[in-house]
């Protein structure tokens, strides 16, 4: 199977799996709003600041017009930082107006957007009518762009309400490294992967703190815990936590040096303010959003959050951090489930 597709965001992630559908024999469009990077990518083949040490495939072409990116393309894959979705979203929409075509969506991007608590199929479902676009189908799993740029093994899922969306989308990205699961809980997979973000905040500052195995393989199981009362309230499956987006996600991000959320929490737990760790890290931290959004929704919703709490309160409210793990650590004794 091959297809014209526009990958729009060409960070890390963006400009990987835009190499990957390309090995798959893809045409493959990569758009990015800085010139500087198109010209980077089209002449020496290269994303230096997203991606050190690779060097992306020839055929790959890079544009900074999204009209001629979208042109032709029968599958556009949306990989931006959630707060420019819904802006990159609208521009898409006035361009497939005037293109007259009807591509499939695809999101890989792991957020929930501030102020409306939305997750990001529902923005692109909203900013892009029905009769502009095929199906939405989000890919989400435990994948580190580092690893899946060395062809490392790497499971995924695609998701979508719509069967055969979803199995068209796994047979464009799956290949001898790259495999992919389908699966029919949007919802599910899309908190999953948000608030997954937030726990590896959490993870990276207990290891800037000097805490141990047990304090981090605790926060990961009680955080994904708490996600699943958030997934369950809108009704998500619960299996999908205990699945690549639930528990593969939070291993992933929760213990490595190569998520941006985890070196994030580690610099904060060194005594890094929040300021200074988003200003080195250069790329985006989706936790620190995601955290405002998720502690402002459980209140909304009354599910009880505590670790999304104590981390909000770290990242908002200016508290110490030995603290908040002592004050969670102290509440009162109850049943695990
Ligand atoms: N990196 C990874 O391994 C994985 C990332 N993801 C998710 O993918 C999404 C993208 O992450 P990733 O590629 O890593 O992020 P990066 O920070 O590496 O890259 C984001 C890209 O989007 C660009 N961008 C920022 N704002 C806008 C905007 N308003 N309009 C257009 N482009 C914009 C950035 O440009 P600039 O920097 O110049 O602002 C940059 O090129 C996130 O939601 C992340 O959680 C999911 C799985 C794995
Ligand atoms: O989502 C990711 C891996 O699955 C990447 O996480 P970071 O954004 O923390 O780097």
């Amino acid at each position: 199977m091959s297809e014209k597709i526009a990958v729009l965001g060409a960070g890390s992630w963006g400009s990987i799996l835009a190499n990957l559908l390309d090995e798959n024999g893809n045409e493959v469009s990569l758009w990015s709003y800085n010139p500087k990077q198109v010209k980077e990518l089209n002449e020496k083949h290269t994303n230096t600041h997203y991606m050190k040490d690779f060097t992306y495939s020839e055929t790959l072409i890079a544009y900074s017009d999204l009209k001629q990116a979208l042109t032709g393309a029968t599958t556009v894959l949306f990989v931006v930082p959630t707060k420019a979705v819904r802006s990159v979203a609208g521009d898409v929409k006035q361009v497939l107006e005037e293109l007259q075509t009807k591509p499939q969506l695809i999101h890989a991007s792991k957020g929930i957007e501030q102020g409306t608590y939305k997750r990001v199929s529902e923005i692109l479902a909203e900013e892009i009518p029905a009769e502009l676009r095929k199906s939405i189908t989000v890919l989400s799993g435990p994948s580190h762009a580092e690893d899946v740029a060395k062809r490392d093994i790497t499971l995924v899922t695609a998701a979508s309400t719509d069967a055969d969306a979803a199995k068209h989308v796994q047979q464009l990205f799956m290949n001898r490294y790259f495999r992919v699961y389908t699966n029919s809980d949007v919802i599910g997979v899309e908190i999953a992967a948000a608030l997954k973000n937030i726990i590896a905040l959490g993870t990276g500052a207990l290891n800037g703190l000097g805490y141990g195995d047990n304090a981090k393989a605790a926060l990961m199981t009680r955080g994904l815990a708490e996600i699943s009362r958030l997934g369950a309230s809108f009704g998500a499956n619960p299996q999908t936590f205990t699945g690549l987006a639930g528990v593969g996600d939070i291993i992933v991000t929760g213990t490595s040096e190569n998520s941006r959320n985890y070196r994030a929490g580690d610099e904060l737990g060194k005594g890094q303010s929040l300021q200074e760790v988003i200003d080195t890290m250069g790329m985006v931290i989706e936790g620190v959003a995601t955290t405002k959004a998720a502690y402002e929704l459980a209140k909304q919703r009354g599910v009880e959050m505590p670790i999304t709490g104590a981390i909000y309160q770290v990242l908002y409210e200016g508290k110490d951090i030995r603290t908040a793990i002592s004050d969670l650590m102290m509440r009162e004794g109850r049943s695990e489930f």
